[in-house]
């Protein structure tokens, strides 16, 4: 059990020696169970210094190195689901050296990325999609006639989403010769809710588990059979919880709970189950963390690690800024504290959205749905049939799991929900899967909805408020991270919805600002000595103010983070063009390519959306 971060790359010999999975499958199972230690080792040193996700692989150690030896990788398929868990994958499959560059501009993506290694089979980010792919590749492999193995690796959570049971019974009907991992360690990011974690829960305290645990190399080495005839016969006995029904009931072979660290015990019994026909689950029991004190004892906190800081001085307290996500938290338990009606819903993200005080203060109205989008934003249609006033706070990238539910459930019937949308924009360093990109462009094009778009901490819980007293379907939208420092103040205001604020008045230019680059757009137009206006609203847009612009100005710009297809800046096109009215319209936002990781800042600034790429974009177009 390590107690601290390894300052310096610890001594892996055999792990150095391992530059693909030919090298691993060469060793014995002595040696593999040294591999494991140093690649725990590594992996703290190597996440020590990069940051990253950090539990979940310290979790799956064992288990990584089972399915690399098992399985003939990567012509056999292994697909991670979420794949934060995927850094020991990553250090065994050819990049231990270049984990140190994990998450940075230009180096190893946080996720199993293709387009970085054909041992990443499959991209992933959004939780839940494994089996369904590694359903597919099994059926591939049957359709062409290929003798290629697909393991699909899903963990508790993940496994609470529709999506994930779809792809189960599925799998059972058309009995792919398969293998899913359950990789069950009794947690999300969170602790795992609801009644599958229940059911997951009654294992780890059942006769069969303890026993298992105590005995399991023993009862595991002939596992098939002492399994199948010791759980026939005790699963009639009462108090006996018999894990794999539901599963079986699906139609998968089922075996477990094993011991997930136990490798001599994992790989007896994932040898015996690897060419049996037909879909098979092996369900292991992890513990997040593994091996690192702190994170055993807080898998929560260690869910993600930020870079080991230097020892900060004494004299230096760190200036701490307020997230979004905590002027959110604070909106909602203040006006919850107001209306008695407001309850409140998290797709297992409490921690990310700033809920931990509401869920402490308000326990009878928060409701954490687990990895349950679509669920999450039907059931604030149902709250809202009857008279609640539900809050849905959701990731913007996550929200698009919900996107019929919105338009069905809860637009066409103009129900009162408010969605405070979360990670809108560039998110940094998870990437793609994760930019909050489109939310803009998403739901601009649905009816009854207003969208809100605040430019700094004070705003966005102005246009919280705003949004919530709003009788209707409303979303607000703001970053990952920090603001600029404004302080939201303790008010509860409220602005008229679809109404601009102007910043500053100047001429020729004017700049009309969609969210929270109003300091860059204020720096160019005090530079130009334009027009500044800060929208508010992308829905409905604040017509009155546009036109005004018009005879006085001879370019509008827009500004927003957020694909420039459908976004805010085309909402002032349609309108401008609606109305005849003739001035030129420059469009800044996300172009039509997926931005790659790195800090937002530079992401910012590579798409041109800092200060010097803006006042750069608007000299071109005046010049042309
Ligand atoms: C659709 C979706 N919703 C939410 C998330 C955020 N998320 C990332 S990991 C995680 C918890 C996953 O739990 P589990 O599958 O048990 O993996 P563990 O971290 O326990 O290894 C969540 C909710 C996500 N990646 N995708
Ligand atoms: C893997 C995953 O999807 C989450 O852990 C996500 O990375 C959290 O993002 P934030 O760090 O922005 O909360
Ligand atoms: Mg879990």
């Amino acid at each position: 059990m390590y107690e601290e971060i390894p300052q310096n790359r610890p001594s892996t010999p055999l792990l150095d020696s391992i530059e693909s999975t030919s090298d691993l499958r060469a060793l014995d199972e002595r040696q593999l169970i040294i591999l494991a230690d140093e690649l725990r080792h590594y992996l703290l040193y190597s996440v020590g210094q990069t940051g990253g996700h950090f539990g979940a692989g310290l979790g799956v150690v064992e288990l990584t190195i089972a399915l690399h030896f098992l399985y003939d990788t990567p012509y056999d398929r292994v697909v991670w689901d979420v794949g934060h868990q995927a850094y020991p994958h990553k250090i065994l499959t050819g990049r231990r050296d270049a984990m140190l560059s994990m998450r940075q501009e230009g180096g190893l993506s946080g996720f199993p990325k293709r387009s970085e290694s054909e041992y990443d089979t499959f991209g992933v980010g959004h939780s839940s999609t494994s089996i369904g792919a590694a359903q597919g590749m099994a059926m591939a492999a049957r359709l062409k006639g290929e003798c290629r193995r697909a393991v699909a690796v899903i963990g508790d959570g993940a496994m609470t989403a529709g999506m994930a049971f779809e792809a189960l019974a599925h799998a059972a009907h058309t009995k792919e010769n398969m293998m899913v991992v359950l990789n069950d360690n009794n947690m999300s990011i969170s602790k795992n809710v609801g009644g599958l974690a229940n059911y997951f829960a009654k294992v780890w305290s059942s006769k069969t588990y303890i026993a298992l645990r105590e005995g399991s190399r023993k009862v595991l080495s002939k596992i098939p059979q002492a399994w199948e005839l010791a759980r026939k016969t005790e699963e009639h006995v009462k108090g006996m919880i018999s894990p794999g029904t539901l599963f079986e009931e699906l139609g998968f072979n089922y075996v477990g709970p094993l011991d997930g660290h136990d490798l001599p015990s994992l790989i007896s019994t994932m040898r015996n189950m690897r060419d049996l026909e037909g879909p098979q689950l092996l369900h292991i029991i992890t513990k997040k963390g593994k091996g690192f004190g702190p994170a055993e004892r807080d898998p929560i906190g260690y869910h993600a690690l930020t870079k080991i800081e230097p020892k900060r001085t004494l004299s230096e307290p760190k200036v701490k800024k307020l997230k979004f996500q905590d002027i959110f938290g604070q909106w909602l338990c203040d006006s919850a504290a107001q209306d008695q009606k407001l309850v409140a819903i998290t797709p297992a993200m409490s921690e990310g959205s700033g809920m931990l005080k509401f869920a402490d203060q308000f326990p009878d109205r928060f409701f954490d749905v687990a990895i349950a989008e679509q669920h999450a934003v039907t059931l604030a249609a149902g709250l809202a049939c009857e008279s609640l006033k539900p809050v849905v706070a959701i990731y913007s990238t996550f929200l698009q799991r919900g996107y019929d539910q919105l338009i069905h459930d809860v637009a066409i019937q103009d129900l009162d929900v408010t969605f405070a949308i979360d990670r809108a924009g560039l998110v940094g360093e998870d990437g793609a899967t994760h930019a909050g990109a489109y939310d803009l462009s998403y739901l601009r094009c649905i009816p009854n909805m207003v969208i809100a778009v605040p430019s700094d901490e004070a705003e966005t819980r102005l246009l919280l408020e705003s949004a919530y007293q709003y009788q209707g379907p409303a979303a607000v939208r703001y970053p990952r991270g920090a603001g600029t420092g404004v302080s939201p103040g303790e008010q509860l205001e409220i602005v008229p919805v679809g109404r601009a604020r102007t910043v500053r008045e100047g001429s020729d230019v004017a700049i009309l600002c969609f969210g929270t680059l109003l300091a860059e757009c204020l720096d160019v137009a005090n530079s130009l000595n334009a027009t500044l206006i800060d929208m508010r609203w992308v829905k409905p847009l604040d017509a009155a103010a546009i036109e005004a612009l018009i005879g006085t100005h001879e370019l509008l710009v827009t500004v927003e983070v957020n694909a420039i297809a459908g976004g805010a800046g085309s909402a002032v096109s349609e309108h401008l063009n609606q109305q005849g009215m003739p001035i030129d319209l420059l469009q800044l936002g996300l172009p039509d390519r997926y931005e790659d990781h790195a800090p937002q800042a530079v992401q910012l600034q590579k798409l041109g959306l800092d200060s010097q790429g803006i006042r750069a974009a608007i000299d071109a177009r005046l010049k042309r």
